[in-house]
């Protein structure tokens, strides 16, 4: 049986999804469960991107102990020596560089002939070996490359000392046949070929992103690359969790191993799906909410019977519980322990005390405390019992109806323990809120994206707010659970300017990008 090397991409390729912005926090506590899940490689970022990629990136690689933390560049060198910069202290550092080979992007973006991009490629590879111990080289768009083009560069870049040659299909373009086709032609062509791992790397435009990857494996790739649900530029990535199972439910037919964790996969799946924002389709194979559920009588009955007439993956197998215990006004700490276990969140012992104090309080106001409940409290906890100097909330009231201009007037304690109040106006309540506490906090903010929804039914219902914001440039998001809409929407802007504050004060990294 073949091992085969899992190299996710959800931090980076998935971060590029549009709408989807990870701050760092958020980066590192996703790239935790990544190790738990058994990756082999994990991309944390593009450092050169901006300073808060350049960090996360670092944070993950100095934490990280049991995957390769790799980081994206392009092939230029200040590119190269920012990556190092982040991933310098990590246990196995890796680079990947990606340069295109197809005709479109050589001629129309990178404005290089086929040779110039061959000596960029052979110069940027061996810049990159002189620092880091392992570099991955991707011929970005390879599959709309000619071939013959891709075999002599590809041994070239060889000689160069890459270590992992990756082929993807950029723009999802290939077909299953067409994509192994290429990976035979690589293996048979390529005269120095065995000495590195051959990755694949597709997109789902044409929907085709797994079954592509499954046809390169069977054509000699070693090295898969995907994420998490699948989420990525565009259509997506191939989805990691799919190509799994599908290797596992059918070793009858493959013979490929991986060191994945199977039944890590709906923790790992939620927690991205949650922080991301990006929800997981419910007819999604695999993840989805309705993958193990039997609508039709039919199937039911045979079910009922013997499940493998209309089961082919058991829920447990991929971690999804059927006796998860229902949380309530009942329910103790070690339940409640359990629950956050079981969404793959670390949290330090006084997190869970306070944690488990916010739970009870709720459960007052709340018969069934939803897991998008406990996530909301985890992330608030987190940030308001870290000692950093916050914005904390003293009161706020806002005038509306009708008749009159929405104004509300806020008091806030600022980082320097000062009370600061004003008051503003807006079109609506929410606005008139926002713009005040706009004019009281210092940073730079602007407003983003702003979601409410509700959670629970009736008059147990509360208002979860979402908000993303953009201080002084960069992204962070905010979540905030109370009965009253205002009072979650103020509490969701705090949350999200603390959680800038904080990554500022304890992730904060001297290097900066050049
Ligand atoms: C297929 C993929 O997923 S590739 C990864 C894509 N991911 C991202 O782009 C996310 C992060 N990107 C960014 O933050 C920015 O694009 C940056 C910081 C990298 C660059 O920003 P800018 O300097 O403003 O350049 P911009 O993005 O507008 O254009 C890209 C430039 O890089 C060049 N370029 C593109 N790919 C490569 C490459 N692999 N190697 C070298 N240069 C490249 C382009 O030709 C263009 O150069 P030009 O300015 O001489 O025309
Ligand atoms: C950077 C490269 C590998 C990429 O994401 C792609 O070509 O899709
Ligand atoms: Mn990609």
């Amino acid at each position: 049986m073949s091992r085969l090397k899992i190299f996710d991409t959800t931090l980076r390729d998935g971060e590029q999804s549009p709408g989807v912005n990870l701050n760092q926090l958020e980066k590192l506590e996703i790239a935790k469960q990544l190790e738990r899940f058994g990756v082999d490689r994990m991309e944390a970022g593009f450092p050169a991107s901006s300073q808060g990629d350049f960090n996360a990136v670092k944070k993950i690689a100095d934490t990280i102990q049991h995957a390769s933390v790799t980081g994206l560049a392009r092939a230029v060198k200040s590119d190269i020596d920012t990556a190092w910069g982040a991933l310098k202290g990590a246990a196995e550092p890796r680079l990947h560089i990606f340069l295109a080979t197809s005709p479109i992007h050589m001629t129309y973006k990178l404005k290089q002939t086929p040779e110039q991009v061959m000596d960029t490629a052979v110069s940027m590879v061996s810049y990159a070996k002189e620092k880091f111990p392992k570099v991955e080289w991707s011929a970005e768009d390879a599959s709309r490359s000619d071939w013959n083009f891709l075999a002599r560069i590809i041994e070239k870049v060889i000689d160069a000392g890459a270590d992992v040659i990756n082929l993807p299909d950029t723009v999802g373009y290939s077909t299953p046949q067409e994509y192994g086709e290429l990976f035979k032609f690589v293996r048979e062509t390529v005269p120095n070929i065995d000495q590195v791992s051959l990755s694949c790397h597709c997109h789902n435009d044409l929907g085709m992103a797994v079954a592509n990857t499954i046809a390169a494996i069977e054509n000699g790739a070693t090295q898969v690359e995907g994420t998490i649900n699948g989420i990525g530029e565009r259509a997506g990535n191939a989805a990691l969790e799919e190509i799994a199972v599908a290797l596992k439910i059918r070793s009858d037919y493959y013979d490929y191993s991986t060191d994945l964790q199977l039944e890590e996969i709906k923790r790992t799946s939620d927690l991205v799906a949650r922080l991301t924002g990006m929800n997981v389709q419910a007819n999604k194979a695999v993840t989805g909410n309705n993958a193990f559920a039997h609508e039709s009588g039919i199937h039911q009955d045979g079910v009922l019977k013997n499940a493998s007439t209309y089961e082919i993956i058991t829920p447990e197998m991929v971690g999804v519980k059927s006796n998860s215990l229902f949380l309530g006004k009942h329910s103790g700490r070690h339940a409640f322990v359990d629950k956050v276990k079981e969404m793959g969140i670390e949290l330090s012992e006084d997190h869970i005390k306070e944690a488990f104090k916010r739970f009870k309080e709720l459960t007052d106001h709340k018969k069934e405390v939803t897991d998008d409940d406990v996530f909301t409290l985890l992330m608030e906890v987190q940030t308001d019992t870290e000692p950093f100097n916050k914005y904390e909330l003293e009161m706020f009231q806002v005038q509306y109806g009708t008749a009159n201009i929405p104004t509300a007037t806020v008091r806030l304690k600022n980082p320097e323990g000062e009370a600061v109040q004003s008051a503003r106006t807006g079109q609506g309540s929410v606005e008139a809120l926002y713009e005040t506490l706009d004019e009281l906090i210092e940073e730079d903010v602007q407003l983003v994206d702003y979601q409410l929804s509700s959670v629970g039914r009736g008059k147990d219902a509360l208002a979860n707010s979402h908000v993303q914001l953009l201080v002084n440039g960069e992204k962070v998001n905010g979540r905030a659970t109370k009965q009253d809409v205002v009072e979650s929407s103020a509490n969701a802007f705090l949350n999200a300017v603390n959680r800038y504050i904080m990554q500022q004060v304890t992730f904060d990294s001297k290097e900066v990008v050049k």
